[in-house]
């Protein structure tokens, strides 16, 4: 854990983008919006080394903001400063999104050897790495859904990204598919990388997760620390956790729909109540109405 929240609302005090690091992965009030309607709205994030773990309702913006993250969903406004190399220029980013297409005819390991060229990465570690060596033969039609997934993940991981982005990395899974997709994300971080899954999984969150942000319609509810959060809402799990600050949404929705003064930062200071100085390294935003 760094001296600031690795996954936060971003300070007023620091720009994110000069805040950019070899490491890190800074976004800047971030809004996207699809006729019009904010999918995610104002959202400012600091990802650091780690696994942090993206969760939050059917449809709060989850895959926007993975999507966000690897530079396929492009800001309406704000913007996402991805981990920078030495020689200044971006360094590469693993994604696996959350339908991957791949394409009929070839092996498993076929596939990944394709691109694997493009990032120099090693198929058949890949492969390994998944648990999926023993399939390296067999058509991509021939793997179960699951295996398409852990496919999906060894392709996310070729080339051994700083950056590996995983949407619903354990969607369609069975217990022990979905333990291991997890495990597999979580052995990566080892190597210093900033890992960021998204998922309705709340248990395969507290087993393995460093750290979590929670979305409501478009909006950070809740980020941080995973272990602090569960302290502050004095909850044991992340299931929990997500009911406790899903309250607090509610809440604050109700107080911004009444009294449109008492937008975001004033809800948060009530909150915090008296003596608190709302300095926290969560930042709690209101939810508006879309
Ligand atoms: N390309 C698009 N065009 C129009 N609306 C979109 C588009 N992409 C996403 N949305 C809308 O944005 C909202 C957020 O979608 P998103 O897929 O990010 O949510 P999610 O949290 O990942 O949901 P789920 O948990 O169901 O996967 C949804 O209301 C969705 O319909």
């Amino acid at each position: 854990m760094t001296e600031r929240s690795p996954a936060e609302g971003t300070p007023d005090s620091e720009s994110p983008v000069e805040g950019a690091k070899p490491d890190r992965v800074v976004v800047d009030d971030f809004t996207r919006t699809y006729g019009g309607v904010p999918v995610l709205n104002s959202v400012s994030l600091v990802f650091e080394p780690g696994l942090t773990a993206v969760i939050g309702p059917n449809g709060s913006g989850k895959s926007t903001l993975l999507g966000a993250l690897a530079g396929t969903v492009l800001p309406t406004t704000g913007q996402v400063q991805p981990p920078i190399a030495e020689d200044g220029g971006r360094k590469s980013i693993g994604y696996l999104p959350q339908q991957v297409p791949f394409r009929e005819g070839f092996t498993a390991r076929e596939t990944l050897a394709f691109y694997a060229r493009l990032v120099d990465g090693d198929p058949d570690a890949a492969l390994a790495s998944v648990g999926l060596s023993d399939a390296a033969d067999k058509p991509v039609e021939d793997l179960s859904g699951g295996m398409q997934r852990l496919l999906g993940i060894a392709q996310a991981m070729l080339g051994d990204p700083p950056l590996v982005v995983l949407d619903e990395p354990a969607s369609g899974l069975d217990p022990g598919m979905r333990e291991r997709a997890f495990r597999t994300a979580a052995t990566n971080v080892t190597d210093g990388k900033t890992v960021v899954v998204s998922t309705h999984n709340l248990d395969l969150v507290d087993a393995h997760a460093d750290r979590v942000v929670m979305l409501v319609r478009g909006r950070v509810a809740v980020a941080g620390d995973l272990d602090a959060l569960r302290d502050e809402y004095d909850v044991d799990t992340t299931a929990a956790l997500y009911e406790a600050a899903g309250r607090d949404i509610t809440l604050f929705r109700t107080d911004d729909d009444a009294d449109p003064a008492r937008s975001g930062a004033a809800a948060e200071d009530e909150r915090n109540g008296p003596g608190d100085d709302g300095d926290r390294d969560v930042h709690v935003t209101g939810v508006s109405e879309r």
